[in-house]
C-alpha cells in the first residue's frame, strides 16, 4: 500500500488552533512523500506538534496566523460546528490538542492542487477533421466475390449481413487462408474485422467440402475449435458465426458454444447431440476434453486462438498446452468417420492466431502452437506513421487525447466530460469508461446513478469472478444463447440504471468480473441494444474484442496496465471505419510523461482540464445534483473561488457526492472499498512503468477525496466484503499503523540511505499486498 503518505498522515497531533498554520512544513505542501517524510522527521526531532491540513498535508503549529493559508478549509471559527461533516480542528481553549481522527477532512476540490509539470504545447479540439479510416471496408472496388469465396457465401455477406466490401485484412488474409494449409498469425487494428477474417475461410472450406462429399450432419464431428479469452468475446464470436451459418445452404452446420460459468450438464447434452464448430473458453474446453467422452475432436482441422496475447496473460498457457496435446492425441487416432477422409478438408490441422497487438506473450503462444506460419497483416497505411509498420497502431480516424487532472478534480472532470458528451450528441451515443478495478466501477456507478429512489435497481450481488477461474461453479442460473431465445420475458437483470447526474435520458451500465455471469451477459446485451444514450462503466473485462455499436467515446479514467491494453481499450470505438474519440486521464506529475514515454507511436492531443469543466458544468445546471444542500454547508465548505458558474456547479456536484457518502453506510463502504482497491490496483502497473505510475507520488488524501471520502486515508476503515454495513478493521490500516508507530522504521535517521530503505520496504509491502490477488478486486 501507499504507506509513504500515511507516514505523515498518521499520529500527528492537531494544532492548538485548527486554522493556525500559515505555512506548510518547510514550504512543502502536498508534493512527494519523500519530502514530507523528511519534513516529518525534522519536525519530530524538534518535538513540535503538528497537524494535517484539509488535504492531508502536514502543517506546523508554530504560527497562529493563517493569513497566507490558501482557503483549503474554508471554515470560520465562529461557525456552528455541530453538524455532521463539520470541521472541528483545533481547541478553543488553546489547551494541548489531541489527535481527533474522527473528524472528517473538509477541503475544496479547487485548492491545493498540484499544477501540471509539462508545458501545454498543443491542445486538441473535438472538432478537427477526422483522418482517413484505416480499418474501414475498402473503397477500391474490392469485393468478396473476387476473393475465392463460394458465391453463396459472398452474396450472403452482401445481401443478408450488410457487409459489401472487405476490409484490408480481409482482402489480404481470406484468399490466403482459403488456398493454403499453413498456420497463420493475423494481426490487424482493432475493429478491422478479424472475426470474419478467420471465420470466412473455414466456413467456406467446410461448405465446399460438403459439395464434394457426402452430406455432413451435426454429429459428423467437430471441424473447428475457436478459443476466446473471455466469455463475452466467446459469445460475440458465436453470434457472428450464427449469422454466417444462417444461409440456407449452411443450415446443417451446427455451432456449439461452451463457456466457463455456464451449466456443464446442459453443455454436455448439447455436445452429445453434436456440433461442427466449437466456440469455447479454454478452461471449459479442457474440462470437456477430459470429462466429456462424446466430444469428438478427432476431425478438428482448424484451431483459432482469438486475442492470443490475452489468452496468455490470463494464465491459460498450461490449459492451452493441455488442449493442444488432447487435439494432437485424438487427431493421431485418425478421423472417427472414415467417409470424411479426402473431401477437401485440410490434411493437417491449421492453427490461426489472432491479435491486434504483438507482444512477447503472443510470440510465445506462436512458438507453442504455430508451424511455418503465414504472417498476415493489414497493409492499410496510417497517415500518422506513413508506412503502416507499427505494431501498436490505433485506427487513424480515432482521435486520441489526454487530460491532466489533479486527483481532487477527477470525479468532477469525469462528470463534466460525460455531461458534455451527451449535450453534444444524445441519440444512440454510447460511452465506455474504464476503471482499474471492480470496486471503483461499483463506486462510480452508485455515484452517477444517484438513486435515492429505493425502488431503483438494487446493488447486484458479486457471485462470480472474472474470466474463467470460477468455471467449476455450476450453481449459477445461467443460460446459453440457444436457451435464451426460448426464455419467457422477465425483467432484465442487467446492472443498469438511469444516470441523472449525467443526463436523465441516459442509461448507465456497469460490467466487471465480480458480477454473476448472467448479469454480465444481460448487461452487455442491454448496452448493445440500447437505443438512447448509454454509458458503460467497466474494467478491462470489456477491453478485448468486444464489438459494441455506436461507441463514440472511450474514457480511460484509470490508465491501462500496458500499451497493449491502451490500444485494446480505445479500440472499442472507431470500429470498421467509423469515427471515435478516446480520452485518457493522467495525474499531474510523473504520469504526464506517459504519452511520450509509453504511447510514443500514438498521437495524443492534450485537453485542458479547465476547458472540460467549463464545458461540462458551465451550461445548464446539473439536473441530478441536490440543491437542497444545507446552506450552512455551502457557507462553510464552498471556498471563495473565481465565482465562475462552472466552478460553483462542480463544487456543488462534489459536495453532493460527499454528503451522500456521509449519509449512507452502504455508500460509504462502497467508497472505502473503491479507494482501497484503486490504490492497490495502481501498484500493479508493470515494473517498466513504475516510474510513471509511482505509488509514492500519490497523494492519498486527494485520492480519497475523489471517492467522496473525508476521512484521513489512514483512518479509512474498509468494511469486510460481503457483510454489508459491518466495518472490519482493515489489515491495510493495521499495517499502515504499524509503519507509523514502529520505531524501527521511523525514528532513526533523516539521511538518504534511510529514505531509500523506507521506500524499498514500502515497495516490498506493496508487493506482498498485491500477491493476495483476491484481496483487491481487480477484474
Ligand atoms: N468488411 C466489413 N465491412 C463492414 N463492416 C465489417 C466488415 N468486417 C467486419 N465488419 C464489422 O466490423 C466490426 C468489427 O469487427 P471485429 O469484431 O471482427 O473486429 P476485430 O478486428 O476483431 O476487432 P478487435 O481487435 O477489437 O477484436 C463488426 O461490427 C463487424 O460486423
Amino acid at each position: 500500500m501507499a504507506e509513504p503518505d500515511i507516514l505523515v498522515n498518521f499520529d500527528l497531533a492537531p494544532a492548538a488552533n485548527g486554522f493556525g498554520a500559515s505555512s506548510s512544513i518547510n514550504g512543502i505542501r502536498g508534493g512527494r512523500w519523500k519530502d514530507r517524510f523528511r519534513a516529518k522527521k525534522r519536525l519530530q526531532n524538534k518535538r513540535k506538534p503538528s497537524f494535517l491540513d484539509a488535504d492531508g498535508n502536514q502543517k506546523s503549529t508554530n504560527t497562529k496566523s493563517h493569513s497566507n493559508q490558501k482557503s483549503d478549509t474554508p471554515v470560520g471559527p465562529d461557525h456552528d460546528r455541530s453538524s455532521v461533516g463539520r470541521s472541528k480542528f483545533g481547541n478553543e481553549h488553546g489547551g494541548a490538542p489531541k489527535p481527533n481522527h474522527d473528524q472528517p477532512i473538509i477541503s475544496s476540490i479547487f485548492s491545493s492542487n498540484p499544477a501540471p509539470v509539462t508545458k501545454i504545447e498543443k491542445t486538441g479540439t473535438e472538432d478537427s477533421a477526422p483522418a482517413i479510416p484505416t480499418n474501414a471496408p475498402l473503397k477500391d472496388g474490392s469485393a468478396f466475390s473476387t476473393m475465392g469465396l463460394a458465391p453463396a457465401l459472398a452474396s450472403h455477406l452482401v445481401n443478408n449481413m450488410n457487409i459489401s466490401a472487405p476490409t484490408s485484412i480481409q482482402q489480404i488474409a481470406v484468399p490466403q487462408l482459403i488456398s493454403s494449409d499453413s498456420d497463420a498469425f493475423i494481426q490487424a487494428e482493432t475493429g478491422s474485422g478479424k472475426t470474419l477474417t478467420y471465420l470466412l475461410p473455414l466456413v467456406h472450406r467446410i461448405y465446399t467440402a460438403t459439395l464434394n462429399g457426402d452430406k455432413l450432419h451435426r454429429d459428423s464431428g467437430c471441424f473447428a475449435v475457436i478459443l476466446a479469452p473471455t466469455r463475452e468475446l466467446g459469445r460475440q464470436i458465436y453470434t457472428v458465426l450464427m449469422q454466417l451459418l444462417s444461409h440456407p445452404s449452411l443450415h446443417w452446420l451446427v455451432p456449439i458454444l461452451i463457456l466457463g460459468g455456464e451449466k456443464k450438464k446442459s453443455e454436455k447434452a448439447r455436445i452429445r447431440k453434436g456440433g461442427n464448430i466449437l466456440v469455447a473458453t479454454p478452461g471449459r474446453l479442457a474440462d470437456h476434453l477430459s470429462n466429456t467422452t462424446s466430444l469428438n475432436v478427432g476431425l478438428v482441422k482448424w484451431l483459432v486462438l482469438d486475442e492470443g496475447d490475452r489468452l496468455m496473460e490470463l494464465g491459460f498457457e498450461e490449459t492451452l498446452q493441455q488442449i493442444l496435446t488432447a487435439l494432437n492425441e485424438r487427431a493421431q487416432k485418425g478421423p472417427s468417420n472414415k467417409s470424411l477422409a479426402n473431401i477437401g478438408l485440410p490434411d493437417r490441422r491449421i492453427t490461426v492466431l489472432c491479435s491486434a497487438t504483438m507482444k512477447a506473450s503472443v510470440q510465445k503462444l506462436g512458438d507453442m502452437s504455430l508451424k511455418d506460419a503465414l504472417y498476415l497483416k493489414s497493409n492499410q497505411k496510417s497517415e500518422a506513421t506513413g508506412d503502416g509498420s507499427k505494431s501498436f497502431q490505433a485506427p487513424a480516424q480515432l482521435k486520441q487525447a489526454y487530460i491532466v487532472s489533479p486527483a481532487k478534480l477527477r470525479l468532477v472532470t469525469l462528470a463534466g466530460i460525460l455531461r458534455r458528451a451527451f449535450i453534444r450528441k444524445k441519440e444512440h451515443m454510447k460511452v465506455i469508461v474504464f476503471f482499474s478495478c471492480a470496486d471503483s466501477v461499483d463506486f462510480h456507478y452508485e455515484t452517477f446513478r444517484k438513486t435515492e429512489d429505493k425502488e431503483q435497481d438494487k446493488p447486484v450481488s458479486d457471485t462470480s469472478s472474472d474470466e474463467e477461474q470460477d468455471e467449476e461453479d455450476e450453481s449459477e442460473e445461467t443460460e446459453v444463447v440457444e436457451v435464451e431465445k426460448k426464455k419467457p420475458k422477465r425483467p432484465s437483470l442487467a446492472a443498469k440504471s438511469t444516470a441523472p447526474l449525467i443526463d436523465p435520458a441516459v442509461s448507465l451500465f456497469k460490467l466487471h468480473g465480480s458480477l454473476a455471469q448472467h448479469i454480465r451477459t444481460t448487461t452487455l446485451n442491454d448496452f448493445f441494444h440500447e437505443k438512447d444514450g448509454a454509458v458503460l462503466f467497466c474494467t478491462d473485462v470489456a477491453s478485448r474484442g468486444l464489438d459494441l455499436p455506436n461507441v463514440d467515446l472511450v474514457v480511460q479514467y484509470d490508465p491501462p496496465y500496458s500499451q497493449e491494453d491502451y490500444i485494446h481499450r480505445i479500440g472499442r470505438t472507431a470500429r470498421a471505419g467509423r469515427d471515435g474519440r478516446a480520452l485518457l486521464f493522467l495525474l499531474p506529475g510523473c504520469e504526464e510523461s506517459y504519452p511520450s514515454q509509453v504511447l510514443g507511436e500514438q498521437h495524443l492531443t492534450r485537453r485542458l482540464a479547465d476547458e472540460v469543466l467549463k464545458k461540462g458544468f458551465g451550461n445548464a445546471p446539473l439536473p441530478g445534483v441536490s440543491k437542497n444542500v444545507d446552506p450552512s454547508w455551502k457557507r462553510d465548505f464552498m471556498p471563495k473561488t473565481s465565482g465562475a458558474k462552472w466552478e460553483q456547479e462542480a463544487i456543488e456536484f462534489h459536495l453532493d457526492v460527499e454528503r451522500r457518502v456521509l449519509a449512507s453506510d452502504e455508500f460509504s463502504n462502497i467508497a472505502k472499498r473503491a479507494f482501497q482497491s484503486h490504490i492497490r490496483a495502481y501498484a500493479t502497473h508493470v515494473a517498466a512503468e513504475r516510474e510513471i505510475f509511482d505509488i509514492k507520488q500519490l497523494h492519498l488524501g486527494h485520492i480519497a477525496k475523489s471517492f467522496g471520502l473525508r476521512e484521513r486515508p489512514g483512518d479509512i476503515k474498509v468494511p469486510a466484503r460481503g457483510k454489508s454495513g459491518a466495518v472490519a478493521s482493515s489489515s491495510a490500516k493495521r499495517k499502515l499503523d504499524s509503519i507509523d508507530t514502529n520505531g524501527d522504521e521511523t525514528q532513526e535517521t533523516q539521511d538518504e540511505e534511510e529514505l531509500r530503505k523506507a521506500a524499498q520496504m514500502m515497495r516490498k509491502k506493496m508487493r506482498e499486498h498485491m500477491n493476495i490477488a483476491s484481496e483487491f478486486n481487480i477484474g
